[in-house]
């Protein structure tokens, strides 16, 4: 894909300049574009990157998500401008998503999510690897699209930018008890189980933000779920696999390098689930394991010893 690298080069500014942000600022910059990579640590400030920006990417932590949203709105920008967040979580105090924040920032911005089975260590290892940008915005997403596509990053465009952003939230917590399940030694057949049980529960809480099923088994679904509870450059992965080994929460999280969103997001679906009575059991006892309430092994038995039901509520 040389398009966009020699008609068209865009000016890219990519906020927060942690594992992801600056995998994708290559990307973009490989690609031929002008990038800016912005962190509240350098030196530029943000005003002066964003007075020409014509995309900003967001690929700050959940946390930060609202207040650098705030902090942007408060400089000019081209109204042409578009807005694409790369962040996987939820916002705990509204449980929003990055996106919808974003939106409510910006109303008359184009809004594009970007999201799929990335670990952004074997993209800047220049590994093979796929995506999806999904807006209600079909041009601005096809922009994006150029901007980041290559011989080594293949994106897909998708109009259900909710679904596409939530599979790449909620698999975390999934992958959280993918890695218990490894650290048990439990074997492929539980782990089938796990990851497939868990596919179900995103579909239920996706449904409830009003995202498509058929979202949740595209890449930004099944393929992140696949990609992050199988692998050990995962962190939410290695957040379960050390708790398997006896580890407390905090002492994992002290020595991860970077960002577990799967613990905040555990304690948001958690509450979505309660208030909108919707069952995510393997959520539910990775809540309970995060907030020490159970063993890697209770909660193995909690879920195994369920009542007994149809797969399918048809
Ligand atoms: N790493 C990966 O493989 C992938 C990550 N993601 C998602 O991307 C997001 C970022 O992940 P990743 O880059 O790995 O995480 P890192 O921990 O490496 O980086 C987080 C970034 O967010 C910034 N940040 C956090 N809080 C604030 C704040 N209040 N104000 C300004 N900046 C802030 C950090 O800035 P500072 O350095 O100054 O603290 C840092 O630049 C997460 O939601 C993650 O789920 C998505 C796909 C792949
Ligand atoms: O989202 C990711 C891969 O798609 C990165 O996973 P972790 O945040 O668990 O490292």
């Amino acid at each position: 894909m040389t398009n966009s690298k020699i008609e068209n080069p865009k000016s890219v500014v990519i906020l927060g300049a942690g594992a992801w942000g600056t995998a994708l600022a290559n990307l973009a910059q490989i690609n031929g574009h002008q990038v800016c990579l912005w962190s509240r640590q350098g030196s530029q400030t943000l005003e002066t990157v964003l007075s020409d920006a014509e995309i900003i990417l967001s690929a700050i932590s959940m946390k930060g998500v609202s207040s650098v949203a705030a902090l942007v709105k408060s400089f000019p920008l081209s109204p042409e401008t578009i807005f694409v967040t790369a962040t996987k979580g939820l916002e705990q105090q509204t449980t929003r998503t990055p996106s919808q924040i974003w939106q409510t920032e910006f109303p008359h911005h184009p809004i594009v999510v970007l999201s799929g089975p990335n670990l952004s260590q074997e993209i800047e290892q220049e590994l093979p690897a796929a995506t999806v940008v999904a807006s209600k915005n079909t041009a601005a997403a096809q922009m994006v699209q150029l901007v980041f596509s290559s011989n080594r990053f293949r994106v897909y465009t998708n109009p259900d930018p909710v679904g596409v952003e939530l599979g790449g939230t909620i698999k975390n917590v999934i992958a959280i008890a993918a890695g218990v399940c490894d650290g048990l030694h439990l074997g492929t057949n539980a782990k089938a189980a796990l990851v497939t049980r868990g596919l179900t529960e995103m579909v239920r809480i996706g449904n409830i933000f009003g995202a498509k099923t058929e979202t949740f088994y595209g890449l930004s679904g099944l393929g992140d779920l696949l990609a992050t509870c199988n692998s050990p450059l995962s962190r939410n992965y290695q957040v379960g696999y050390q708790l398997a080994s006896g580890k407390t929460l905090t002492e994992i999280l002290a020595a991860l390098p970077g960002t577990a969103e799967g613990v905040n997001t555990c304690r948001v679906l958690m509450q979505i689930s309660q208030q909108q009575n919707i069952p995510i059991p393997i959520t539910e006892q990775v809540y309970r394991l995060l907030e020490a309430e159970v063993t890697p092994r209770e909660a193995l038995d909690e879920l195994m010893l369920r009542d007994i039901k149809p797969e399918y509520n048809l």
